[in-house]
């Protein structure tokens, strides 16, 4: 496997190295190296012996009670920020496997055990305290052959909800395409670089090599319904992926207490919270790919913003206004509030390599100040470019530097790598609708998916084959999608909980509108 390498050179415009930011420009923001599938020290044994028990099939191990029966262990004997990762994902997965249970209603009390080194790991990586896209897909792989690369036939996961193949492939697909992000790294960084540089050919370029990228990124998406089934996805992954926000229809009251953390209710909470009985409810959304940091990048990078949807406005003066600190962040323009709030939901580091980014990256600005004979902006782009030139930079020549032939080849590179996003995105779209409006409504199939494969998994990453019984959960399993749930094939949540279709719709909007005269 290729080792993380970068240009620090090309980096320079950033106030860190970029491996500071756990981010290369081969693997993105997955780790080079591959995760730890144990924690070193004996001392966590419970833990990685209860991920085992959890893996093989003993229909009299409770994991509810394998749960209460664990120590309260301390963090101290953690090396590594890769060990780390491994209790976050360790701890990601019990917490969300105890609160939804198999077959259970579902506990809205996470014990003391697990609360408490669980907010202490998410503390000291700077991400929230429950299953998100970095559990599930950035640390949750290995290689079944360690001399070969990342590809789908030589990768298997570490651990399951449903030990479905299917769930397997959904992994392995996300993984894939958030590997691929390697390359959309490494171009973007060029193309800041060159712009920086006033360098029109580096420019070109790179944008080339972010559209590439991003078609890469479309079929990749495309191979997902290959292997992962719309049925599994919807009656038995999905549930397992719900947060403990906007899903009262489950019997969820509304969040989830993390026992001897949340001693009493605070005003100054650092998360979205209700008081009962004089316990904290912490509300945190369900694990999805939202939460990654790639799209956001590229995002930041091609200089698309996006706004509020027309709920979230509405919204917004109750809910982001109202006497949570947490939820005022989210609501400065430009900036969806849901994305905003998914960065929360990434590491410390992912994330301020996001805002470092933005404030550095000038790739928009660029190719705007140097196209505007060929691209003639008016109305809001005209107020754009009117912003841009009077912060004109020393770097950045001056209109009518590049012959007419080169601004129309800039504006066209530039445009490509925005329609490029904009297919990843119809991509997304179109893949989607299949797996939160196409799944069958009829009573879930028994005991089968479309898998046969068996594990070859270590701890924590033992999976029982399609037939298993948590292969497909009942709807009331968990009630997220439910008979009697809200939700209907007209409104459908996404497990982020965005009422999923005129989110996506409006973003898909806001990426081809972001392209440059025309
Ligand atoms: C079966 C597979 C998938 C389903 C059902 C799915 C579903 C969704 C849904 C419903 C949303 C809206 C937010 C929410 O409420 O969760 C969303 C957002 C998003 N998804 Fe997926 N997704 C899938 C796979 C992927 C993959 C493989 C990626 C690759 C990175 C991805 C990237 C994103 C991104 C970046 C967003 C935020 C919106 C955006 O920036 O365009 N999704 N997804």
């Amino acid at each position: 496997m290729p080792t993380a390498t970068h240009n620090n050179d090309v980096w320079s415009f950033l106030p860190q190295p970029l491996s500071e930011y756990d981010v290369s420009e081969v693997s993105a923001f997955i780790p080079p190296e591959p995760p730890l599938t144990k924690l070193s020290d004996p001392y966590y044994s419970p833990w990685e012996d209860l991920a085992y028990n959890s893996s093989i099939q003993d229909p009299n191990f409770s994991f509810r009670d394998g749960i209460r029966k664990l120590p309260l262990l301390s963090l101290d004997r953690l090396t590594s920020y890769k060990e780390f990762q491994r209790a976050y994902s360790l701890l990601a997965y019990f917490s969300n496997k105890y609160v939804w249970g198999v077959h259970e209603q579902p506990e809205d009390e996470l014990p003391t055990c697990i609360a408490v080194p669980f907010c202490k790991v998410s503390e000291y990586l700077g991400i929230n305290p429950i299953h998100t896209n970095s559990a599930i897909v950035l640390w949750n792989w290995k290689l079944l052959n360690p001399e070969l690369g990342i590809d789908l036939d030589n990768l298997d996961t570490l651990y399951s909800f449903t030990r479905t193949s299917d769930e397997t492939w959904f992994c392995l697909v996300s993984l894939l395409i958030e590997y691929a992000g390697g390359d959309l790294i490494k171009y973007s960084g060029l193309a800041n670089h060159a712009a920086l540089n006033n360098d029109l050919p580096g420019v070109i370029s790179a944008l080339g090599g972010i559209t590439a990228t991003m078609k890469k990124f479309s079929k990749l998406m495309f191979k997902m319904p290959e292997k992962c089934s719309t049925h599994v996805f919807y009656w038995s992954i999905r549930p397992n992926l719900a947060g403990w926000e906007s899903i009262e229809s489950s019997g969820l009251k509304g969040g989830v207490t993390y026992l001897g953390v949340d001693t009493e209710p605070g005003s100054n909470a650092q998360y979205e919270s209700v008081s009962r009985d004089g316990k904290v409810y912490r509300k945190y959304s369900g694990a999805s790919a939202a939460q990654s940091s790639i799209i956001q990048f590229i995002d930041i990078a091609l200089g698309i913003k996006h706004y509020a949807t027309q709920e979230e406005f509405a919204q917004g003066i109750s809910k982001y206004n109202s006497s949570s600190n947490q939820s005022q962040k989210y609501i400065q323009p430009p900036g969806n509030p849901y994305l905003l709030k998914m960065r929360d939901y990434m590491t410390m580091k992912h994330r301020q390599f996001l805002l470092d980014f933005e404030k550095a990256c000038i790739i928009r600005k660029y190719v705007f100040l140097n196209t505007q004979d060929v691209s003639r902006p008016s109305g809001d782009a005209f107020s754009e470019l009117l912003s841009y030139r009077e912060d004109i930079s020393d770097s950045i020549k001056p209109t009518g530097s590049f012959s007419t032939k080169e601004q129309l080849e800039l504006l066209d590179a530039y445009n490509r790598s925005i329609s490029s996003l904009k297919s990843f995105r119809d991509a997304h779209f179109s893949v989607i609708k299949n797996y939160i409006f196409g799944y069958d409504t009829d009573k879930p199939r028994d005991k089968s998916s479309n898998s046969d494969k068996k594990s070859t998994q270590m701890p924590l990453d033992q999976k029982e084959d399609s037939g298993s019984e948590n292969a497909t959960k009942k709807p009331t399993d968990s009630g997220y999608g439910s008979e009697d749930s809200a939700e209907t094939k007209e409104n459908a949540l996404g497990t982020g909980g965005t009422d999923a279709l005129s989110f996506l719709g409006q973003l898909k909007n806001e990426t081809k509108a972001t392209r440059l005269g025309s």
